[in-house]
């Protein structure tokens, strides 16, 4: 328990340890104002009982006096209105210190939601080669909300019944030490030993419950992530099938938390009506007077009335704390791992401006560079010493899992060798200078992912429509020769919306809108993976040559299989297990290499 404690504690900021204490504060009026809420129902009692009791009691008698009352009927109204005020104002500042409480908990929610969304996003690129993305959206969207739900509020709502507990307790032991002792000992046990006896349980269900929502979570994004192949293959019940079971796993042990959490509460209240009960019994057996038991046993009714909510509500919050300890468990190492990224300050121009860039003037150099993927065996990259020169035209071709995308991601600075080196004019790639070198490249993958938002702003990617160039946006749509169909054919032009993964537009535009967005910020290297594979062989000849001929001091490495794209090449590097098995030009290749020349053949 003191574990989660502290590990909830190292979730807070600086800033949110002062809001704690404020917090902390409105925790110690309510349990305050309750315990004077319980604490006055005392003398009211004794007076309806006894109106000569007003001059037994000093507080009573000085009231009586100073407030100039002649009869103890009046006094008795004004007692009972007092009363009033007070029970309404400790229920005022119990509504209040929850307002306080759950705005605090769920602010921090907030920002555990923000530190992990700019974590991952800000983490290396091979973390993301053995993680499930649905995986990581469950952790920023749902993890984060069970998180305030199942253990900050628990903790936070159990600190506060804590106090009010005690305090209540305190006066009763203040009261009547024996009885207050037997309340304690009765309540607080029969508690306890409800706790100790589901929290194995718990701890149980409670990793069942997160296992089971990963599982949720995968299937939906697996079967709506190629709705296509799922309709066309009928696939349909394999992806019920694996959701299904899932769901009723997580709806049963929510069901069954929440059940364990609530239970109890009915038979400990069975348990407080039995002992007040026997305790008028024993008075009434013991021969004494039920009347002057009377304002002891209501102070004990009202202090049950207020007590037992607060102990349910601490039982409550340690049951749900220990159901979500795997939560709070798995989000520790995800945050752990990203400890020193602070979300990116709002407003910031994302774009590349010369300054930010390493300087790419002459030549690109691998050199005995090797790579292997952080789970495989084997390197799939193996002694690789190559060199790319500035505004030349590079392909890398290969047979399928000879290692082109994995030389282009070293290439790009997503992967770092396992060893060798690469050097930008001489200058070693690293942790130093990636973010500069990233900022000189552009890349269009395979899939072109389309965002649900403009054209320009597909063009620009990731910027906030004040922040897009449109001179920048319709330079690059020209070079990737869609510029004509964006104003002829789209009602809105660049401000036309694209829908979810571009819907809207075929395969071949698609990958057009990609090769503009890799131009936009008129990089000095243009990195193109089987880019132009969804294109027909007449505007794959259009674009290459356009490319080409807008190359003017950049440099295209293109990753092909289709031979026609690397005939116009300065240097073609054939790729096999790993290995550069050749490179020079298209037709030196086919004159020297024949896996090569068989290549060009079947084309
Ligand atoms: N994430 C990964 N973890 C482990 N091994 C990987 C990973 N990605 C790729 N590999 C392996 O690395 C080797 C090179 O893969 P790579 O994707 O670079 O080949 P490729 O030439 O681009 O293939 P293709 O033309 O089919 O896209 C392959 O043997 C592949 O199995």
């Amino acid at each position: 328990m003191f574990r989660s404690i502290r590990q909830v504690l190292t979730l807070f900021s600086a800033e949110d340890r002062r809001r704690f204490l404020v917090v902390l504060f409105a925790m110690f009026v309510m349990g305050g104002m309750q315990m004077i809420g319980v604490g006055a129902i005392l003398p009211f009692v004794s007076l309806l009982s006894d109106p000569s009791a007003i001059h037994e009691h000093a507080v009573l008698e000085f009231l009586f006096v100073t407030g100039g009352f002649t009869s103890a009927h009046t006094f008795l109204v004004f007692v009972g209105v007092a009363l009033l005020v007070i029970l309404v104002g400790s229920n005022v500042v119990t509504a209040l210190t929850l307002w306080v409480v759950t705005r605090f908990a769920w602010s921090i929610q907030r920002r555990i939601s923000e530190r992990l969304l700019a974590g991952y996003l800000n983490q290396p690129y091979e973390q993301f080669l053995n993680r499930n993305s649905a995986d990581i959206g469950k952790n920023i969207l749902i993890e984060s909300q069970q998180f305030t739900n199942g253990i900050l509020m628990p903790l936070l709502k159990s600190l506060g019944f804590g106090l009010t507990a005690t305090m209540i307790i305190g006066f009763l032991f203040w009261l009547q030490p024996l009885l207050a002792a037997v309340v304690c000992v009765v309540f607080v046990s029969a508690y306890f030993l409800v706790y100790l006896t589901v929290r194995r349980a718990l701890l149980r269900i409670g990793r069942r419950r997160l296992a089971a929502n990963t599982t949720r979570f995968q299937a939906v994004n697996e079967a709506f992530g190629s709705v296509k192949e799922v309709k066309v293959m009928r696939r349909e019940p394999h992806f019920l099938a694996s959701y299904n079971p899932a769901a009723q796993t997580y709806a049963l042990t929510m069901a069954n938390s929440q059940v364990l959490a609530l239970i109890p509460r009915y038979f400990i209240e069975a348990l407080a009506f039995a002992v007040v009960m026997g305790g008028m019994l024993y008075v009434l057996v013991a021969g004494g007077s039920v009347k002057d038991a009377l304002p002891v046993a209501s102070a004990f009714v009202v202090a049950g009335y207020r007590l037992l909510p607060a102990l349910q509500n601490i039982y409550q919050g340690f049951a749900q704390w220990r159901f979500n300890q795997s939560v709070l468990d798995t989000l520790l190492t995800d945050l752990k791992a990203t400890r020193n990224v602070s979300p990116r300050p709002k407003g910031q121009d994302l774009s590349p401006v010369e300054a930010d860039r390493l300087k790419f003037q002459d030549v690109i150099q691998l050199k005995h560079m090797s790579y292997q993927y952080p789970r495989s065996d084997r390197p799939s990259l193996a002694n690789i010493s190559i060199e790319i020169r500035r505004n030349t035209f590079v392909a890398l071709t290969g047979s399928t899992g000879a290692g082109k995308t994995t030389l282009a991601d070293i290439v790009l600075g997503l992967l770092e060798p396992t060893s060798g080196q690469v050097l930008i004019d001489g200058v070693p790639l690293d942790a130093t200078t990636r973010s500069a070198w990233q900022a000189n490249l552009g890349y269009v993958p395979q899939d072109i992912y389309l965002t649900d938002s403009s054209i320009a702003g597909n063009i620009a990617y990731g910027l906030a429509p004040d922040q897009i160039d449109m001179v920048a946006v319709e330079r690059a749509a020209k070079i990737a020769n869609i510029h004509d169909f964006i104003v002829d054919k789209l009602p809105e032009g660049y401000r036309t919306s694209v829908g979810e993964r571009g819907v809207r537009l075929s395969g071949g535009q698609r990958q057009r809108i990609g090769i503009a967005r890799a131009l936009y910020h008129d990089p000095a290297v243009i990195v193109l993976d089987e880019a132009t594979s969804a294109l027909d062989n007449e505007t794959e000849r259009r674009i290459v040559n356009e490319l080409d001929s807008m190359r003017g001091g950049r440099t295209l490495i293109v990753i092909a299989h289709r031979l026609t794209t690397v005939q116009k090449c300065h240097e073609v590097f054939l790729l096999g297990d790993g290995k550069v098995v050749a490179n020079g030009t298209y037709d030196e290749l086919v004159a020297g290499n024949r896996e090569f020349a068989q290549l060009a053949q079947t084309e």
